[in-house]
Parts: C-alpha cells; structure tokens; sequence
C-alpha cells in the first residue's frame, strides 16, 4: 500500500512581498503563515510524514514553529530556485521513504489548504493517473501586454488552468524528473513530469489556496481563510 509524503518548500526570499522577512514566516490569522500547511497535514492521518525545506541562511527558522507536531521535521537544504529546494527535499525523504511512495509538494506561501481539497486530490488522481495537481479554470479574460503595458492582444482562457498545490506525484518518478529538468527550471514539479511526456490530472482547487506572493495577498488570503472557517462552523 503505497504511502504519502509532503514535502513543504519554504526555502525563499520573497522579494516581490518586499516584507521586512521572508513571507512565510509572516503572522497570518494568528500564526506564521507556514503553520498554517504543517498543521493540516499533520492531522491527516492518510499523511506518514511531512519534511519542510527551510533555507540555512534565512536566520528566521526557529524549533518552536513544531511545537506538537510529531510527523514534521524540518531540513536546512533550501536551494537557490524553488525546483532545487524541492528536489533536495525529495533526495532525503527518498532515504526513508518506498520509490513507489506519493510525495505531496505544497508551498509553504498557500497558508490556505484544507483537508478537503487534499481529500479531493487524493480521490481524483486516479490510480492509473501520473499524478495529479489542484488548480483552477481561469475566469478572467487574458491580455498580452505590450512593452508599453498596452493591450497587444487577447488570448483565449480556452482550457487554461492556474497551477496550485500540492502537486502529487511517485517519489522515484518525480525526483527523476526534476534531477533531469532542473538547468531547465521547471516552475513546478507538473512542468518536469511533462518534459517527460507525462499528463498530470488537473483537480479543481479553491480561491482560498492561493499563493501568497504580493503585500496585498495577505488580506485576501485571510479573509477567504475566515469565510471557510465560518462556513465550516455554520454546517457542524
Ligand atoms: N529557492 C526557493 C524559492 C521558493 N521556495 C518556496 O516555494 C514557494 C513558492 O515560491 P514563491 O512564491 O516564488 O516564493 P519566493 O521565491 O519566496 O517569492 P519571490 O519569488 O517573490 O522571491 C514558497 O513557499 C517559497 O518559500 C523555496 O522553497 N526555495
Ligand atoms: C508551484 C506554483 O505555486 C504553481 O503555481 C508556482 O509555479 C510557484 O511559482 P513561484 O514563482 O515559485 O512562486
């Protein structure tokens, strides 16, 4: 019976949050925004174990963002690009872990995961399937830029989908693909495994687990957080 794995790629600077540190140590309703993740996983009894890849030279990782947690450790082996980050992770979760195990990459920046939507990826990716990542069907229309941030043309949003995590895939597979891809720099771990020819199941994901990236993501992001949590609390 295969296992799960995550592996939490927390390892940036967050330059375009221009915050006075990296953002996923920033307070998001009530705790660092990487917590947010950790403590979803931990609770998910599908999940054996959670490796969260800080950077060593962050200075801002500090043992008491575990406290109660007894399936997360933490590993200082963050790289320059986020693709390297993970793949460091995978090369020592792949010491201790089955090669035919399920490895979860999530972003330590998307506080605003839920077991459900995990739930959701887990039953959708179907056993015959690669692998499987949450996204959403885009809802804008989508205009090209020209170099004087005027409209130069509108692309169709036919079958496009905005990426978020996790992405799920094999152990063996994905830490293949990556060590493969990595000169490249696949923005996600789905662009590796289709430099491969592989097809990843697209599974719907949710507004509320988008990635922090920008100042103004904070308030977003904490408000979608606390409407669900409402939701939740009106169904029970
Ligand atoms: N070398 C890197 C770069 C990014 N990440 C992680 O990958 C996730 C998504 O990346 P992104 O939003 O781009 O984070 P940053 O790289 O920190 O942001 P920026 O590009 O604004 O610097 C984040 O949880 C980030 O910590 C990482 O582990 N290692
Ligand atoms: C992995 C990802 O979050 C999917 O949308 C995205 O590719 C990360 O990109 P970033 O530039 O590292 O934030």
């Amino acid at each position: 019976m295969s296992k799960y794995h995550v592996i939490i790629p927390s390892a940036g600077s967050g330059a375009r949050m221009q915050s006075a540190m990296p953002k996923q140590y920033l307070m998001l309703n009530g705790k660092p925004i990487l917590r947010h993740a950790i403590e979803v996983f931990e609770v998910m009894h599908q999940i054996e174990t959670v490796h969260i890849v800080v950077s060593a030279q962050d200075g801002y990782w500090a043992p008491h963002l575990l406290d109660g947690c007894s399936k997360t450790k933490v590993l200082d082996c963050g790289g320059l690009t986020r693709a390297e980050s993970v793949l460091n992770g995978l090369k020592h979760l792949a010491l201790e872990a089955d090669a035919n195990d399920w490895v979860l990459v999530h972003d330590a920046a998307r506080p605003g995961i839920d077991q459900p939507l995990v739930e959701r990826l887990f039953q959708e990716a179907l056993p015959e399937s690669v692998g499987a990542i949450l996204a959403l069907p885009l809802a804008d229309t989508l205009k090209r830029a020209d170099s004087q941030q005027q409209i130069e043309t509108t692309l169709s949003r036919e079958g496009l989908w905005q990426a978020q995590t996790p992405q799920m895939f094999k152990l063996a597979l994905l830490q293949g693909a990556l060590q493969q891809s990595l000169d490249r720099q696949p923005t996600d771990e789905a662009q590796a495994m289709e430099w491969l020819g592989y097809q990843p199941k697209l599974v719907v994901g949710d507004l509320k687990n988008m990635k922090i990236t920008y100042m103004r993501d904070l308030q977003v992001v904490s408000a979608l957080m606390q409407a669900a949590t409402l939701d939740n609390q009106q169904e029970t």
